[in-house]
């Protein structure tokens, strides 16, 4: 590689515009390495390579740390050509930069795998020939995971075919190598493959020899099992199922433990398989009948989940399927009333994000082309929806946290579709998402099917793959094509960070711990477009996906729900629009923002970043004054940066109050009170909240801002009319905050108790606000 050819330079520290330059420079750097012909592959020395693969294990088996680098959106193949029509290619035919469209590399791993952000290990041809080979998006060899874990997954010997592999240079050089970016195109095999007929491999191999029957696979699967090493005992059984297809205990176990890795059709299947057996004991039948009753709840069938209970119920040996039939009763209240414990599912969602026990829910909306959409769909009204309504509730397809992530361990991620810079959570999400599609191939179609950007159209006729030997050849391959680029299009332009739902102190104390954002993948909420002035508003209950109406919406009517959550300034709404590849919106708000100039914006923007720098009343009214006067003097109250600016005026007003308390008069005293009140309401005004006396009008509708933080604004406003002797006032502002709490979260008053009981405390009005709501 001469200086020419090097990539250009990306890293975290560079500023924004400068990042999003590199971004682009680099993109079309790929797209041109990808475009130069095939070349002939440097020779690489077997020994040297292998030794040096060796040592590197050690260095990073000594846990160095690094904050290792990756790229989304890079051109990446991946093969949907089955096995057995491609034919099979030596690595010395192999050509840099060329994907061996039509062939497939039968290799074995010669060395120890170490992960970086894929696992890297070395591979050799019956030939003898070696070349590097890394495998992204393996399932649980992301982060949290050891070099000893993923040994135990490629231990050297592990016999793999690379489906139309294409043969590489690394960004930074090095020797070549062969990059998997789709978990579909390995295929595992073994010695007695047909694949492997009359191969013989050119160098012995010091592996150990995989036990030789299918019982002693078994106690190596239960072993796996009892340390918590699913996918390792998935593996085991799956060995011994090769050699005795109807060893119905090994399909037990494992479809025990694909319910652990939430491979739910896969558990299906094998606990379908053990039904269907006649020989079976009966206590493996009722295990089986227990586990495809799992399955199936967690796929959502409700009503086949409860047959398959039932039936259990019969058995002696039955413990706990009334508890099942108990859950499901509840999924059927929640998925066809929308009648949710909220209040059970905030305490379950503070214990852990991932939310286990509840059912989806779709209010009176369907989905419908509509034409100036990128995707070309949109989410209307079946029926006259009411403010609060509730419209979705939705598990995610896929979800990470950062509380998921190892301490320490975060990548640097460059995403080149967006132009951003992507949080570890959502580069993991990636293989997370590929991992469930593993394992759930029947929702190939509903992940295929989301909008992918102009690159990737729109499948018109989704296909529905499903496990097509009853299992038998997966995990060793994989029953769907996963387009890797494709996949990487998907959860770029559909993700959502899903900041879940907590009280005001726990947010405050959040807010300093990490800059680190969540991220999670949801197949139906996906298809809501966006406004910055929405008529639906989204809450997460950990990864929970709650929509609710926060205006009156028509029948027909196009539901939107904002992918900036709050209007925020023109520059935070915009950052979040170009990410999805929108040019100009069309609401009100974006219509005014344009009128009123570019140059205008930016100064407000500008002006907006200096709230903090000031702290007297009269700098901060100036500054409020220089904002003001960058908006035309026709536009509405809604003007989402005064928002924070008055805010911050009210505060310097009650510092300065605060510092010469003891030497005002009364009077005075209440005049200020006075009018830091009124600059919070303004500031609410701003938002988007109508005001009529110094209170939020009759039924005001609920602007979109986080709705805890629009709460705790508003019992602090009473706080200061209770401090002003006006109970009226007061009054009128925790009614406002009950029917805030009631259309954004539903409004049970157990759950206000817990996100606002140590707010109402520290304000010390408990009994005032329980005596009005
Ligand atoms: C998450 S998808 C929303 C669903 C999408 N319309 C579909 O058919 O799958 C996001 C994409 O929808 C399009 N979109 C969202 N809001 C829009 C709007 N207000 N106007 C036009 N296109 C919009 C953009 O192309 C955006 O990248």
């Amino acid at each position: 590689m001469n200086s020419g050819d090097r990539p250009p330079h990306l890293s975290l520290d560079l500023p924004p515009d400068e990042l999003v330059a590199r971004m682009e420079q680099m993109r079309s750097w790929l797209q041109k390495q990808n475009e130069l012909p095939p070349a002939i592959a440097p020779p690489v020395d077997r020994f040297s390579r292998i030794e040096q693969q060796l040592m590197k294990n050690n260095y990073f088996g000594a846990g160095e740390v690094m904050m290792p680098q990756t790229y989304i959106g890079s051109p990446k193949n991946s093969s949907s050509v089955p096995l057995e029509e491609l034919s099979r290619v030596s690595i010395s035919e192999m050509m840099l930069r060329k994907v061996h469209k039509g062939k497939f590399l039968l290799c074995r791993s010669v060395a120890p795998m170490i992960r970086v952000v894929g696992s890297q290990t070395v591979v050799e041809d019956p030939d003898g020939a070696i070349t590097d080979l890394a495998i992204y998006n393996f399932p649980t060899t992301g982060p949290g995971s050891s070099s000893e874990s993923i040994n135990k997954l490629f231990p050297i010997g592990t016999i793999m075919a690379v489906r139309e592999p294409l043969l590489k240079l690394g960004t930074q050089g090095g020797d070549p190598l062969i990059r998997v970016d789709s978990i579909s195109d390995i295929v595992f095999l073994d010695q007695n493959d047909s694949v492997c007929f009359g191969i013989k491999w050119s160098f012995p191999l010091n592996s150990s020899p995989s036990p030789a029957s299918a019982e002693k696979l078994k106690i190596v699967g239960n072993n796996h099992f009892a340390r918590g090493e699913w996918l390792l005992a998935v593996f085991a059984y799956s060995k011994g199922l090769r050699l005795d297809k109807d060893a119905y205990l090994l399909r037990s176990n494992r479809a025990e433990t694909y319910l652990r890795l939430s491979y739910y059709s896969a558990a299906l299947l094998d606990a379908q398989a053990v039904l269907s057996n006649d020989v079976v004991d009966s206590k493996s039948r009722w295990k089986a009948q227990c586990r495809a009753g799992k399955a199936l709840y967690f796929q959502g069938e409700y009503a086949a989940a409860r047959s398959m209970f039932q039936e259990a119920m019969m058995f002696p040996e039955d413990e706990d399927s009334k508890t099942w039939i108990k859950r499901i009763d509840k999924r059927e209240e929640e998925s066809n009333l929308g009648r949710y414990d909220w209040r059970n599912i905030y305490t379950e969602s503070l214990k852990s994000p991932h939310i286990q026990h509840i059912a989806d829910f779709r209010g009176p909306i369907e989905v419908k082309p509509l034409t100036g959409r990128g995707g070309g769909r949109g989410v209307v009204a079946t029926a006259d929806i009411g403010v609060g309504q509730l419209l979705v509730v939705e598990k995610p397809f896929g979800s990470m946290f950062p509380s998921d992530l190892p301490s320490g361990e975060r990548l640097g991620s460059f995403n080149l579709i967006t132009k951003t810079v992507d949080s570890t959570c959502h580069t993991v999400l990636i293989s997370k998402v590929m991992e469930r599609l593993w394992g759930n191939p029947e929702c190939h179609s509903a992940v295929f099917n989301l909008f992918a950007g102009p690159e990737h159209p729109t499948p018109s006729s989704p296909k529905t793959p499903s496990f097509p030997d009853s299992g038998i050849q997966f995990p060793f391959r994989s029953a769907v094509d996963i387009d890797a680029s494709h996949l990487e299009a998907v959860v770029s332009y559909n993700a959502f960070s899903p900041q879940p739902l907590v009280a005001l102190e726990t947010k405050k104390m959040e807010k300093t711990k990490s800059l680190e954002t969540p991220s999670a993948l949801y197949l139906f909420s996906s298809l809501f477009n966006h406004s910055c002035l929405p008529n639906a508003q989204w809450t997460c209950f950990g990864n929970i996906m709650v929509i609710r109406a926060i205006k009156p919406i028509s029948t027909g009517e196009e539901i939107y729900i904002s992918y900036s959550q709050g209007p925020g300034s023109i520059e935070e709404r915009q950052k979040v629009l170009q990410k999805h590849f929108l040019s100009g919106c069309s609401c009100s708000l974006c219509t005014d923002d344009r009128a009123d100039g570019a140059a205008n914006c930016q100064r407000r923007e500008d002006l907006g970043g200096k709230l903090y720098e000031v702290s007297s009343i009269a700098e901060s009214r100036r500054l409020l004054r220089q904002m003001e006067s960058t908006y035309k003097s026709t536009r509405s109250d809604l003007r989402p940066e005064m928002f924070p600016a008055k805010h911050r005026l009210a505060e310097v007003i009650r510092a300065e109050l605060k510092s010469s308390y003891s030497r005002l008069p009364k009077s005075t005293l209440q005049s200020r009170v006075k009018e830091a009140v009124a600059f919070d309401i303004d500031a609410l005004r701003n938002a988007g909240v109508t005001i009529e006396d110094q209170m939020p009008a009759a039924n005001q509708l609920v602007p979109d801002l986080d709705i805890v933080m629009l709460i705790s604004d508003y019992l602090a406003i009473a706080v200061n009319f209770l401090n002003l002797d006006d109970q009226v006032r007061a009054k009128g502002w925790v009614k406002a905050a009950e029917l805030a709490h009631k259309t954004g979260l539903g409004g049970d008053k157990t759950l206000f108790k817990l996100l606002f009981g140590k707010v109402v405390d520290g304000m010390g009005i408990r009994e005032f606000v329980y005596s009005v709501i």
